[in-house]
């Protein structure tokens, strides 16, 4: 199976690459060889390589800055995973995709399904369920996983942040109202091998992952178990890094100064993607233990 993996210099893309290897040939250029805002050099990529799979983990990230910055969010978070969809309609290929709780405001009672009603709070969630939409209008055999509060040891992100700050700092101010589910990268990497695993047990044609979609196509809830809130999270970073001696104290969102409000609840029930497909990933203090146990020297992240 050809696969076409984008933002592999990404949180997930990342954790990613080694694991895909392992159910075909992977390639996945860097931005340096295909910018994913240029529509034709994509076009142009996809019809030669004819991927039977992509896994789009490229987008644009930057909540705050996206509201300056409408028409860059929408390039990659709407445009891309609808480009990418009707390509590979064309030749028949499928595509996995990520999505965001930031499609949600936040006012549900409990844990999100995948037929609640979206309703996002700020330009980036706006652009990432416009590429929902996009991406299952296109026609194209897609699987949309939905997750939260992405972490991991590469790229920019609140782990690595915090174990920053809880070095640097005397005292960090974290907010403690809104709840989510911090999910690591590899978790994520490992959840959608999984799936794939069970859409290619069948058969080892190119197509049977193709093939394996039929009925399922569609979006899943995929974090981390469990729910905590940013300040609960944070404690228990520090608990696990005692190097980080920063006293962490608790404030409303309304402390932390930004452009864009986030939604005091971000949990994702993941319901579906147990019962459709058998999966369920680890409770997020597991999965962060793990991530860290892989993070011999806590004070590689100040200078990495
Ligand atoms: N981060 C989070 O907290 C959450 C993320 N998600 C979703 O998960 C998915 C993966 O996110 P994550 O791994 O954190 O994202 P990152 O921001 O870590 O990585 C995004 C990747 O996209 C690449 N990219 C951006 N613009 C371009 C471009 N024009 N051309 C080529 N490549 C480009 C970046 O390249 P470069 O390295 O060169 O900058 C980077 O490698 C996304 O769909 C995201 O919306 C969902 C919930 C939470
Ligand atoms: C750095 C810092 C953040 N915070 C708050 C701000 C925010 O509410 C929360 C998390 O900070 P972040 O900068 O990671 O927030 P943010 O960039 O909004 O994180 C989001 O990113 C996008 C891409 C997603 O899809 C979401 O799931 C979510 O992970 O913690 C503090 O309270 N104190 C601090 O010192
Ligand atoms: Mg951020």
């Amino acid at each position: 199976m050809r696969i076409l993996l984008t933002g592999v210099n990404g949180q997930v893309g990342s954790a990613l690459k080694p694991l895909l290897r392992s159910l075909g040939t992977v390639q996945a250029p860097p931005r340096e060889e295909l910018d994913l805002v240029d529509a034709r050099a994509v076009a142009a990529w996809v019809r030669q390589y004819r991927p039977h799979l992509i896994v789009n983990a490229a987008a644009y990230t930057a909540v705050d800055r996206a509201e300056q910055e409408q028409a860059a969010a929408f390039a990659l978070n709407a445009q891309l995973p609808e480009l990418l969809g009707s390509l590979q309609r064309e030749w028949g290929g499928a595509v996995i995709h990520y999505s965001t709780d930031y499609v949600f405001d936040g006012t549900h009672e409990g844990a999100y399904t995948e037929k609640d009603i979206t309703a996002p709070l700020g330009v980036y969630g706006r652009s990432k369920r416009a590429g929902e939409e996009g991406l299952m209008s296109s026609g194209v055999p897609a699987l949309i996983f939905r997750t939260s509060w992405v972490y991991g040891l590469h790229g920019r992100n609140f782990l690595r942040t915090m174990l920053r700050l809880g070095q640097e700092r005397a005292e960090i101010q974290v907010v403690n109202d809104q709840w989510g589910a911090p999910t690591w990268a590899g978790s994520i990497a490992q959840g959608t091998m999984a799936v794939c695993a069970t859409l290619c047990s069948s058969a080892q044609a190119e197509n049977s992952l193709v093939d394996g979609l039929t009925g399922k196509e569609g979006i899943y809830h995929l974090t981390n178990g469990g729910a905590t809130t940013w300040y609960d999270f944070t404690r228990r970073i520090f608990e696990l890094r005692p190097e980080c001696r920063a006293l962490v104290l608790p404030i409303p969102s309304g402390d932390y100064p930004s452009p864009v409000r986030r939604p005091v609840n971000s949990r994702l029930d993941n319901t579906k993607l147990k019962e459709v497909f058998g999966v369920r990933l680890p409770l997020w203090s597991e999965a962060l233990e793990d991530c860290l146990a892989e993070l011999p020297d806590v004070q590689e992240v100040l200078t990495s």
